[in-house]
């Protein structure tokens, strides 16, 4: 072991986003990759990456490789389903969670925020780490002071389980959060067929669009009397996440607490 080192388990290891952290902590200096799970074990972590052997098999047991890889830090890139027992795991064994699976609740950013807490460690929670999902948040926050019409549109390729997307949610809950009044269309008006206007999340409508040949992408649409602003920000390959992953895997042996967004470390 290399003194300084953040040692990193990658939870989620065989998948689309698993794959490429692999990638990405293996090349970045200061990071050691110690450990991978999935849901299924195969022989190397790299391999399933699409690199050489690196010597690190993936495991279907999270708790066991916490136990012997000990690493201080667990990345988590799974399924709503998976993630709740995992960051669980990971804080009762004091391993810092950075979590990038989707479908998290305010309700469960709370409850991990106290376990790290007791723990005296810190996790982060990022609907979106790529630094430009960010800032479309950020640019959509400001533009809505002015236009109070507001209707999102996120598109995803159609191998993704949860809908909406975790970026649309938590970018209607900011508008929310910010006592706007953001309803669109009219009181009255009438879905002829169930779900036409979207799910509405604090009266913010999110439409949902699922195709081969999307990554992950989202429209944010502002409209005023005789105008429309449109903020939009695509990831056009997996890429676009990891300076952020790595952000936060930095970050979160800086601080006690779980953190919900990637903003707070971005400056
Ligand atoms: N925050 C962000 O910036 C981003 C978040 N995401 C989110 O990340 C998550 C993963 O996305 P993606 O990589 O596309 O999904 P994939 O379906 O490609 O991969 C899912 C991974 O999770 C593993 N897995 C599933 N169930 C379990 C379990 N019970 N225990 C351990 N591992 C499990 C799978 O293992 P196996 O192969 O063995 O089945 C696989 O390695 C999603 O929630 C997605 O929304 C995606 C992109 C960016
Ligand atoms: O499933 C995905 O791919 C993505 N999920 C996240 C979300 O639900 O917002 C982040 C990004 O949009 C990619």
């Amino acid at each position: 072991m290399t003194e300084g080192e953040i040692r990193v388990v990658v939870s989620g290891a065989t998948g689309k986003m698993g794959r490429e952290v692999i990638r990405t902590m293996v090349a970045e200096t200061g990071l050691r990759l110690v450990g991978a799970v999935a849901s299924r074990a195969r022989e190397d972590a790299g391999v399933a990456a699409g690199m050489e052997p690196l010597g690190i098999p993936v495991s279907a047991n999270l708790r066991e490789t916490l136990v012997s890889a000990e690493p201080d830090v667990l990345v988590d890139f799974t399924t709503p389903d998976a993630v709740e027992r995992h960051v669980q795991e990971a804080l009762e064994l004091g391993v810092r969670p950075v979590v990038g699976t989707s479908g998290v609740t305010r309700e469960q950013v709370q409850r991990w925020d106290g376990l790290c807490r007791e723990r005296g460690v810190g996790g982060i929670v990022a609907p979106n780490f790529a630094v430009g999902a960010v800032l479309m948040m950020r640019f959509v926050r400001e533009a809505a002071r002015y236009l109070h019409h507001v209707e999102i549109i996120e598109m995803h390729h159609d191998g993704k389980l949860d809908a909406p997307s975790g970026t649309a949610v938590k970018t209607a809950e900011e508008l929310v959060e910010a006592g706007l009044d953001l309803s669109s269309g009219r009181p009255d008006e009438r879905e002829l067929f169930p779900g036409a206007r979207g799910a509405a999340i604090g009266g913010v409508r999110v439409h949902s669009v699922r195709l081969p040949g999307l990554v992950a992408h989202q429209e944010v649409i502002l409209g005023g009397p005789g105008q429309i602003l449109t903020v939009r920000h695509d990831s056009l390959d997996r890429v676009s996440f990891m300076p952020g992953v790595v952000l936060a895997v930095r970050g979160v042996m800086g601080y006690v607490g779980m953190m919900y967004g990637l903003e707070q470390l971005l400056g």
